[in-house]
């Protein structure tokens, strides 16, 4: 679907397409309220981190990582480099238009197309180097973009790596054959991670806008980078819609799908959206953590061994990407046991 080309620039009044009935200011939504109410943010270099990330991917199914070891400066400049490609006129970004099935170039969110509203933001994809595009919209000038973009999935992969022990470890599962979360086709499989630049332009009447509709994220986790700017929620039951304050330096960590199947149910996949505001461009980066294509995904056995029965059947990740995009709110249940 291609945008019309000034619907983001100094539009006076919302256009119709981008109108929803249930909006964010219709439903309850809590602003700083007391600490137990939110997604909790934990240092996960301090011991205590297992307990900590255990009770939050229980209870809430996010939280916020600190002392991960990536620099401040690295999130900053990639930042910087996602508003320079978000700045560019539309119809030079459109030349590097995602394909309707794929993943990488630019475009709207891929679960758009879930839904009868448009949403009020734009992404671009990347799968490792992005310099196939980016030579396409900066012939001359690409090489920062590709440099920060490479070295941004380098460090957030390894972080994903040491993120991923740390959840299972926190459900007691030490052993490493027993932390295998995916069973591949081919010896040299490995996990994957696919990276989207997410930018939320200034809207004209956030109220009655959505920038992301509510949906789960069908990864393993994904850590998010949200710069300086409120945006985020995410829904606890008992509590509605809460919103997730950024922390200068923090990841919010969101646990997935997959993770939801791994875990045979005890981690929470987290219903998540994104709010607009009038004022400012909102940026974020999203690292999705995911197993190879063909791969296969079930709860972990040594869980099913204490839990008697596992709560889903094996899926591979095409079959569940399939699925998913056919109904977003299907697709956990169509593996149930
Ligand atoms: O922009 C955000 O804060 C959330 C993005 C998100 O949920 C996604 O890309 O799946
Ligand atoms: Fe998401």
């Amino acid at each position: 679907m291609k945008f019309q080309t000034q619907t983001f620039n100094n539009v006076p009044t919302l256009p119709d397409s981008y109108v929803w009935s249930t909006t964010p200011s219709e439903s309850p939504c809590l602003h700083s309220i007391d600490e137990k109410q939110v997604p909790p943010v934990v240092d996960i270099g301090d011991p205590s981190a297992f307990s900590l990330v255990r009770d939050a991917c229980e209870k809430w199914g996010v939280f916020q990582a600190m002392n991960h070891g990536i620099p401040l400066s690295l999130f900053q400049e990639t930042e910087f480099e996602a508003r320079r490609l978000f700045s560019l006129p539309t119809e030079q970004k459109q030349h590097v238009a995602r394909l309707p099935e794929g993943f990488t170039g630019y475009g709207l969110v891929r679960i758009s197309r879930n839904f009868p509203k448009l949403m009020w933001s734009e992404c671009f994809g990347m799968i490792g180097s992005p310099v196939e595009h980016a030579s396409q919209l900066w012939p001359q000038d690409h090489a920062k973009f590709c440099e920060v973009m490479e070295q941004f999935q380098e460090e957030m992969k390894t972080l994903c790596e040491k993120l991923v022990a740390i959840m299972l470890c926190s459900l007691g599962l030490t052993n490493e054959q027993d932390t295998k979360w995916f069973e591949p086709k081919n010896e040299s499989d490995r996990a994957k991670c696919f990276l989207q630049l997410n930018s939320y332009p200034v809207c004209p009447d956030p109220d009655r806008a959505m920038g992301l509709a509510p949906h789960t994220d069908s990864s393993l986790f994904t850590l998010l980078y949200q710069g300086g700017i409120n945006g985020l929620q995410v829904y606890d039951d008992g509590v509605g819609w809460v919103d997730v304050q950024p922390v200068e330096g923090a990841l919010v960590v969101n646990v997935g799908d997959l993770m939801h199947i791994v875990s045979n149910g005890r981690f929470k996949s987290v219903l998540h959206r994104v709010v607009v505001n009038n004022t400012r461009h909102r940026i974020s980066t999203a690292f999705f953590y995911l197993p190879p294509w063909d791969a296969k995904v079930s709860p972990l056995k040594k869980l099913v061994e204490f839990d008697h029965l596992p709560m889903y059947r094996p899926v591979t990740w095409k079959e569940y990407v399939e699925t998913k995009s056919k109904d977003l709110s299907k697709a956990l249940d169509s593996i149930r046991i």
